[in-house]
């Protein structure tokens, strides 16, 4: 089985306070973007789990019963079969950048909860796989089901959202990635009564008319102040994409990826250079939104 699953950004990502539980709950607009990874999965000895990984940033993940995609397979075939009777043996091609903002770890723990369930021939529906996705992480239902949805609660309860046409992005990925439970803690700190809730109105209607424009206007992020503060260099990333002619500049999720928001094609291509010779980030790439989830390619 191979399975292919985007990357995503946060086109709005409003926090409010921490809840006892750890967590806080959300209200977030995902967009899925062209940025995949890649996971085959193939038969193995029954008991037999494991995984290779290769590309982007493989050296800051453990290929061992930590890693997400693992995770997510033991938890399928526990839920779903009989773990004892199960094997199988993973590999992924990275290109998220890992720690990102970009949901690099939830998209592998969707591809493996897909492909898996295919592979062993188990009976879980859509639904059932985002449920398991949950307690994996709050990122990974969305990773399964990929286009423009909003979020809540945790980020994990979701809508689709009405979109017309397809936006050109360019990121900007930083050299280090951000521990997203540092950020929220930061946050906590420089935000103790949380963020702003509110439905994200303004931002719908743009996309339900496909204004990039307006679009970019819109972009918000509530962790943006706290990615910043741990990594004061983004404020000028931002700064720098939008004096190149971006219509609008965002800092991804928890950081530290930047998103710009580009008029069309040719402007993206444009920003792209622009950023890559000033030397603005790591790497600079041009995606567009939205784009399907997590799916089967063989
Ligand atoms: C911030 C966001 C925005 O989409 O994305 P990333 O920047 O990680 O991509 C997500 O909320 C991250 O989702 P994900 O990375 O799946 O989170 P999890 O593994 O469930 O949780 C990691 C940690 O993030 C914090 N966390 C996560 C989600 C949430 N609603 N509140 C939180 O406080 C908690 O400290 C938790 O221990
Ligand atoms: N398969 C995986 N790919 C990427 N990261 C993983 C994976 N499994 C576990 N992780 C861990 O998850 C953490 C978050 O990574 P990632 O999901 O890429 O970033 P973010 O939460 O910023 O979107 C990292 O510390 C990484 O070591």
């Amino acid at each position: 089985m191979r399975v292919r699953v985007p990357a995503k950004i946060n086109l709005t990502l409003g926090v409010g306070p921490v809840a006892e539980d750890g967590y806080h709950p959300l209200t977030t607009v995902f967009q899925a973007v062209s940025l995949h990874d890649e996971l085959t999965a193939q038969w193995d000895e029954p008991g037999a789990f494991s995984i290779a990984m290769w590309g982007e940033g493989v050296d800051q993940v453990a290929a061992d019963d930590s890693n997400l995609a693992m995770r997510a397979a033991r938890l399928v075939a526990e839920r779903f079969g009989a773990e004892d009777q199960l094997g199988v043996r993973m590999s992924v091609k990275k290109s998220i950048p890992v720690a990102g903002g970009m949901a690099g770890g939830s998209a592998n723990a969707a591809a493996a909860l897909l492909a898996c369930s295919v592979l062993w021939d188990l009976d879980a529906d859509p639904e059932e796989l985002r449920e398991l996705g949950a307690e994996l992480g709050a990122d990974v239902p969305f990773s399964l089901m990929g286009g423009t949805a909003i979020g809540t609660g945790r980020g994990d309860k979701l809508v689709p959202v009405l979109t017309r046409g397809q936006h050109h992005w360019v990121l900007a990925v930083a050299e280090d990635g951000l521990s997203t439970p540092k950020v929220f803690a930061r946050f906590d700190e420089l935000t103790p009564d949380g963020g702003d809730l509110e439905m994200p109105t303004e931002l719908m209607n743009a996309l339900a008319s496909g204004d990039s424009v307006a679009l970019g206007k819109c972009l918000r992020n509530d962790l943006a102040a706290a990615a910043i503060d741990l990594r004061p260099r983004l404020q000028q990333t931002l700064e720098e994409g939008m004096e190149f002619g971006a219509l609008g500049a965002i800092v991804s999720g928890s950081g530290p990826t930047c998103a710009f928001l580009c008029r069309n094609e040719e402007a993206a291509v444009a920003l792209s250079v622009r950023l890559s010779a000033e030397g603005v980030a790591r790497a600079v790439r041009r995606v567009q939104g939205p784009v399907p989830g997590a799916r089967l390619i063989s």
